[in-house]
């Protein structure tokens, strides 16, 4: 005690004669949530060299306090600096491996091991494999914690609050920020990681900032703020603070010191000098007493520039980062070899479906068959022979029968010949002029019940084929006589008895490549935001766009195993043609995945929650599947809309796609390579704004 009172001196006689560099220094910092003012014109300096202990009750700003300090929140006013600059400056590692931060937050993936934790960091840090190795060894000892391949999530709340520290201790940080590191540790090890603080003060190289609930522990740092309502009430050497209100404990000065401050009222509560400059009305008014730490005023702020090549080089992705982030990704992966499969798995199961289910011809349709005609060799039953039996399926009633049925809702059309359609079909094809009772008696009349266009024009479709084949058979080369006067030519592209599912294919490809994509990628952020793992990681000096593009790069590797899958099914197991370059097709649908999952992060780095995260996407599906052209073509969409249609991502994309695959086009086509263009735009577009948000969140 007898040291600490003389270290607490010296530090006193350093700061006075201005000797002491700050590590950190905050000067009439304000920062508000909403209308709520957390922390108000607060001033606080810790030493170089020393241990910080920031004290306060709940609520009253101090994890606000270490955010500002380390850059994830902005400040709404006043100034500080860590290690000499501005946090986030250019060219300067704050945030970086200078600074070790543990949030209050465990802020860990539960996925990883301890180990895969340490090495995580490790990687970011740039610490060679030696170093991680041999700091890692010592952590799992000094703090206790279990086998180095237990998995974050086995662990108890204690020891992940441990593995927590551990991360933040690892890279020998020159500025320790630590929020509640001791709650929920034992006192045995509370006291082994002060001691360790105590120890690695010492040099005079690193300094500490600590918050804690245990007041009295707080005693062996050189220095405590007392902090309440966003300001603090008193900093200075933790004997000296006791010594100013008679206190035998930390603890009873504090509170003594909030009493006065509540009875004074918040108003004049004094910043930074030595011992609270007393609540006391008294020592309120004594103007003479000196304040330990020099009160910075605004002509001490110093200008900081940066050169541009600084500045250049500090926003270039650092391909370490990347890596890191992206070894991240995996090994969570790896461990979730369930939800793994499910990815792979879900777009083959989609497009099985849609193949399976969407644009074939509908089968077994009921139909009411009136036939009037009586002889086995009447027109009339030749003609119903040529029917699909597949697809329709013929019903013999009579007249009223027939009605009632199709009334019913039992029969989906009826066909009905007269007594004489044979003589008078034969009739129209050999006389010149017939009568309007002849035409008529040689017809096929159909009544067709047409709630349901697609099985209508399926009937109607099939009894064309049926006539056309009959005629074909019967009539051989007089045929021509009693044939529609339209004739469809053989087919320029695709192929004359192509079904809806061949239309609809490519862009529901696409669709699905993009919504998985935005379904992998919208929570990524949102949850790791909420868990402190994206600040703790952005503290440890990974820029917002190494983020964005480790994500991207990721799940790149997840949609290129969905894209083969869905090539495979779609072009081997379904025989969807493709005339054109098979190259060009993977990459039309890789540029749209990548479209995917940028959107995906948009969402993610914008929305704090995973309701709405997850309602943004979805909310998107709908509008963007029915408006792009996939499921129904753009032609039929009215004009106004038709517009906002071609600026979508999958409208010109699908397009581009149907005419690779069933025209043989190349990207010398403009209706190929402006689906290209439009891609890469939207791309281009979402990975920068999810950037610029991250940045602007951060
Ligand atoms: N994201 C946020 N949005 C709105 N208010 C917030 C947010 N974070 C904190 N606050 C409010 O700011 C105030 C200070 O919170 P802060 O977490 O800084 O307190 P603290 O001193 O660290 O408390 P504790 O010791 O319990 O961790 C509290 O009233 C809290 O409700």
């Amino acid at each position: 005690m007898e040291q600490k009172h003389l270290e607490s001196s010296t530090m006193k006689t350093d700061l006075e004669a201005g000797n002491c560099s700050a590590a950190i220094h905050c000067h009439d910092v304000c920062r508000s949530y909403g209308k709520l003012k957390v922390l108000n014109n607060l001033n606080l300096t810790v030493p170089q060299g020393q241990i910080y202990g920031l004290l306060g009750p709940s609520g009253c700003g101090k994890t606000t306090l270490l955010k500002c300090i380390v850059g994830t929140l902005k400040i709404s006013h006043g100034h500080i600096t860590v290690l000499g600059k501005p946090p986030a400056f250019p060219g300067h590692e704050v945030p970086g491996r200078m600074v070790g931060y543990m949030p209050q937050d465990i802020a860990l993936y539960n996925e990883f091991t301890i180990s895969n934790t340490l090495w995580f960091y490790g990687r970011i840090h740039g610490l060679s494999s030696k170093e991680t190795e041999t700091r890692m060894n010592f952590l799992i000892d000094f703090l206790g914690l279990p086998q180095k391949n237990s998995l974050v999530r086995n662990l108890s709340g204690g020891q992940r609050r441990r593995v927590s520290l551990g991360a933040a201790l690892l890279q020998n940080p020159q500025l320790l920020i630590l929020d509640e590191p001791t709650v929920g540790v034992d006192p045995v090890l509370r006291a082994k990681i002060w001691q360790h603080l105590v120890d690695i003060v010492r040099g005079g190289q690193v300094s500490v900032i600590i918050t804690t609930h245990y007041i009295e522990e707080a005693r062996q740092a050189n220095t405590v703020g007392l902090m309440r309502n966003g300001r603090l009430l008193a900093e200075g050497p933790p004997d000296a603070v006791m010594k100013q209100h008679n206190a035998a404990t930390l603890e009873s000065a504090f509170l003594q010191l909030c009493e006065d401050f509540d009875q004074m009222g918040s108003k004049q509560s004094p910043q930074g000098r030595l011992i609270d400059s007393s609540p006391s009305p008294d020592s309120m008014r004594d103007e003479s007493r000196e304040p330990i730490l020099r009160k910075s005023t605004p002509e001490d702020i110093p200008k900081y520039k940066a050169d541009w090549k600084v500045r250049a080089r500090h926003v270039i992705p650092k391909w370490r980062n990347i890596a890191a982030l992206m070894i991240k990704t995996m090994v969570r992966m790896r461990r979730m070899p369930g939800s793994l499969c499910f990815q792979f798995l879900l777009p083959v199961i989609q497009i099985c479906l849609m193949c399976l289910c969407i644009g074939g011809d509908p089968k077994g349709i009921d139909v009411a068959v009136v036939n009037n005609e009586s002889s086995p060799s009447a027109y009339s039953r030749s003609l119903l022979s040529f029917l699909d039996n597949t697809s329709v399926y013929q019903v013999s009633l009579s007249h009223s029968e027939a009605f009632a049925g199709i009334r019913n809702g039992e029969y989906w059309g009826v066909i009905e010949f007269g007594e004489n359609f044979t003589s008078y079909l034969t009739k129209r094809m050999l006389q010149p002029r017939v009568s309007r009772d002849v035409v008529e008696g040689g017809s096929v009349h159909v009544w067709l019940d047409l709630t349901n266009r697609q099985i209508a024009l399926m009937l109607q479709k099939k009894l064309h084929e049926a006539f056309e084949a009959f005629i074909e058979t019967k009539l051989g080369s007089l045929s021509y006589m009693v044939a529609v006067p339209i004739k469809f030519e053989e087919p320029i592209y695709g192929k004359k008895n192509t079904d809806f599912t061949i239309f609809v294919t490519p862009g529901a490809v696409l669709s699905i490549t993009f919504y998985l994509a935005v379904g992998l990628t919208a929570l990524s952020f949102v949850l790791e935001r909420k868990e402190g793992l994206l600040d703790r990681c952005w503290v440890a000096g990974v820029s917002s766009l190494e983020t964005t593009l480790a994500h991207l790069f990721s799940q790149l590797f997840v949609i290129s195993v969905q894209i083969i899958l869905l090539l495979i099914f779609i072009l081997l197991v379904f025989k969807i043609p493709n005339e054109g370059s098979l190259a060009l097709v993977i990459s039309l649908i890789v540029l749209q995945g990548v479209t995917g999952i940028s959107f995906g992060l948009v969402i993610s780095s914008a929305i704090d929650d995973e309701q709405s995260a997850n309602q943004a996407a979805l909310g998107i599906f709908y509008p963007n599947l029915i408006i792009s052209g996939v499921i129904w073509p753009v032609e039929c969409i009215p004009y106004p809309l038709r517009y906002l249609s071609l600026v979508l991502p999958q409208t010109y994309a699908s397009e581009a796609l149907r005419c690779i695959m069933y025209r043989g086009w190349g990207l010398s086509r403009m209706m190929v390579w402006r689906g290209f263009v439009v891609t890469l735009g939207w791309n281009t577009f979402f990975l920068m704004l999810a950037t610029v948000i991250l940045k602007l969140r951060t």
